[in-house]
């Protein structure tokens, strides 16, 4: 068996919002945040093979293998349903590494969205989800594919109907450890919780924006930079900040303005992942075949 199937996508997200509530007995913070998706998008390819080996190749330059993401979704699959077909893996990255984007959660969701339906496992998008869960907290949210307010560490989610600015998204191309902004002694983590509808008429902002500002002023600096043309806001633990407009002409002048700050591109927030229309498509020609 070798069959090959390319053109799968992996968006970026970004977090409109992002409160900190509480910190769990295990460490970890729980969270409330509105995910939606943007381009850049990584682009998958699978080569399926008689197994069970699973491989892969480009992805994050330096990376091994064995620790990408792709290929620790493809084994959880595999020991989530006794699957012993085997894989290659084509990743395209264009998704910036470590900067709030999301990139290796989404690169994990759209193996698993991807394998399920080429090897045939049959699981439910909540056994999927719950599979992603065990791999990072963002990969739910991508495997569901739907804008979405999410709660607990990201894998409470509740799909929303968001509004879709353009935005201006700079990348000051700073790696931030978001180990290291979590574990900061004056990170803001008792924001009290809201309600979605609270999030309709409250100032957004993003509880890990003081922290990441006193650790890398390069980010602080470029926030300032962006706030003069409008609110701007960290994605995640940054480095990674954007702002909305209602339009594209506003979103291209802020983007003039804030050339050299690093890469610098505009966008469209997306609600629905392109995930759902490539899977919509590999199921359309699996049931004409
Ligand atoms: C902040 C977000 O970007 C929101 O979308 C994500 O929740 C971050 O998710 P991520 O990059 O997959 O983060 P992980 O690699 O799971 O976590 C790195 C480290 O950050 C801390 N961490 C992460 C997420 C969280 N809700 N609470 C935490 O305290 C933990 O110390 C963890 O060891
Ligand atoms: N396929 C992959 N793409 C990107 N990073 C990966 C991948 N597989 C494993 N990783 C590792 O995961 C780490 C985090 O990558 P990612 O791009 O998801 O971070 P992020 O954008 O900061 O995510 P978040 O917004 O969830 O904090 C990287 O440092 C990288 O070593």
């Amino acid at each position: 068996m070798s069959q090959r199937s390319t053109g799968w996508p992996a968006p970026a997200k970004i977090n409109r919002f992002l409160h900190i509530t509480g910190r769990r007995p295990d460490g970890y913070h729980a969270l409330q945040t509105l995910f939606q998706f943007i381009d850049p998008c990584d682009g998958l390819d699978f080569t399926l093979t008689d197994g069970p080996e699973i491989t892969r190749d480009g992805g994050v330059a330096g990376l091994p293998a064995a620790d990408d993401l792709v290929v620790r979704a493809a084994r959880a699959l595999q020991a989530r349903t006794g699957c012993r077909a085997g894989v290659h893996i084509h990743v395209d990255k264009r998704i910036p590494a470590g900067a709030g984007l999301g990139g290796g959660s989404s690169d994990a969701a759209t193996t698993l969205v991807a394998l399920n339906a080429l090897w045939g496992c049959g699981l439910s998008g909540t056994a999927l989800e719950a599979v992603g869960l065990e791999l990072g907290a963002d990969v739910p949210v991508f495997v569901r594919g739907r804008a979405a307010w999410a709660e607990g560490v990201g894998e409470r989610l509740t799909v929303v109907e968001a509004d879709r600015p353009w935005l201006v998204v700079v990348d000051p191309r700073v790696e931030v450890s978001t180990a290291a902004v979590f574990g900061d002694p004056k990170l803001t983590r008792h924001t009290e919780r809201i309600t979605i509808s609270g999030f309709k008429t409250m100032a957004l902002r993003n509880d890990c924006e003081a922290t990441v500002r006193r650790l890398y002023p390069p980010v602080a600096s470029a926030i300032d930079a962006l706030s003069e043309y409008g609110p701007s806001r960290l994605t995640g633990t940054g480095g990674c900040l954007f702002a909305c407009f209602n339009d594209r002409d506003a979103a291209e002048r802020a983007r003039t303005g804030v050339d050299g700050r690093g890469t610098v591109w505009v966008t469209r927030a997306a609600s629905r992942s392109p995930l759902l229309d490539r899977l919509a498509m590999q199921q359309a020609s699996s049931n004409g075949a």
